[in-house]
């Protein structure tokens, strides 16, 4: 099936990003495909390799890197970060909508691709509240939390540049926010369920 566009879900860490993607996913059987990336970060608790993430060392991701494997790639609170060309290409190639999940930066390259994703920005009610979910989550060092906080507000100020994002979901209530999330991406959902039926 042709014409299906990816979406990229971008915000800042603790934004709600996973949350509502993941649920996404489940409640759509058949419909979405996540675009795993790699990460140089530690796996977290519950994190499988090649489902969360592709688990890797910086040395094996620079080598794929150089050998031009990679659409975009960053590096985030010290770790390195990156979607590979492979992992949009089984998605698309499985007919399922493309899901990325990455930061501002990882967006500004994606727009110089003709990849033509649907971009939403998710965006905490406040610094405050992001601070609260991301301690309460329990998986950041308090160096790490810092960075994070750090790039959050870096973050919330570049998603204000005009055409950055073609829709904003504050996520002040997870109901709320997903209810917005499967509007805004009805027509794709139906296009798939309309070519299954
Ligand atoms: N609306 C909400 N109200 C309260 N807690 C929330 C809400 N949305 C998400 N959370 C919680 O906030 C934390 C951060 O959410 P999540 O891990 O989905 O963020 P993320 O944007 O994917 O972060 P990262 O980019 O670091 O992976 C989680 O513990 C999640 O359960
Ligand atoms: N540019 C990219 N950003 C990515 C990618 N995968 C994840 N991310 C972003 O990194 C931070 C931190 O993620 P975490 O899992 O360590 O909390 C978060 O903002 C993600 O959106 C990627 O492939 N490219």
């Amino acid at each position: 099936m042709s014409g299906l566009r990816p979406v990229v879900l971008s915000g800042p860490s603790g934004a709600g990003k996973s949350t509502l993607l993941k649920r996404l996913i489940k409640d759509h059987e058949g419909v979405f495909g996540f675009s795993v990336s790699h990460t140089t970060r530690n796996p977290r608790p519950g994190e499988k390799d090649g489902k969360d993430y592709h688990f890797t060392t910086r040395e094996a991701m620079q080598e794929d890197i150089d050998e031009g494997k990679f659409i975009e790639n960053i590096m985030f609170s010290g770790n390195m970060y990156g979607t590979s060309k492979a992992a949009v290409e089984d998605v698309l190639a499985k007919n399922l909508i493309c899901i990325l999940d990455m930061d501002i930066q990882g967006v500004k390259k994606i727009k110089e691709t003709d990849l033509n994703p649907i971009y939403i920005y998710i965006q905490p009610p406040s610094i405050e509240i992001l601070e609260k979910r991301l301690r309460e989550r329990q998986t950041e060092t308090e160096e790490s939390l810092q960075k994070r906080l750090e790039a959050a507000r870096t973050d919330m100020e570049l998603s204000k540049e005009p055409g950055m994002f073609d829709v904003l979901i504050i996520n002040d209530n997870i109901e709320r926010a997903y209810d917005e999330l499967k509007d805004i991406l009805n027509d794709e959902i139906k296009k798939v369920q309309e070519a299954k039926s």
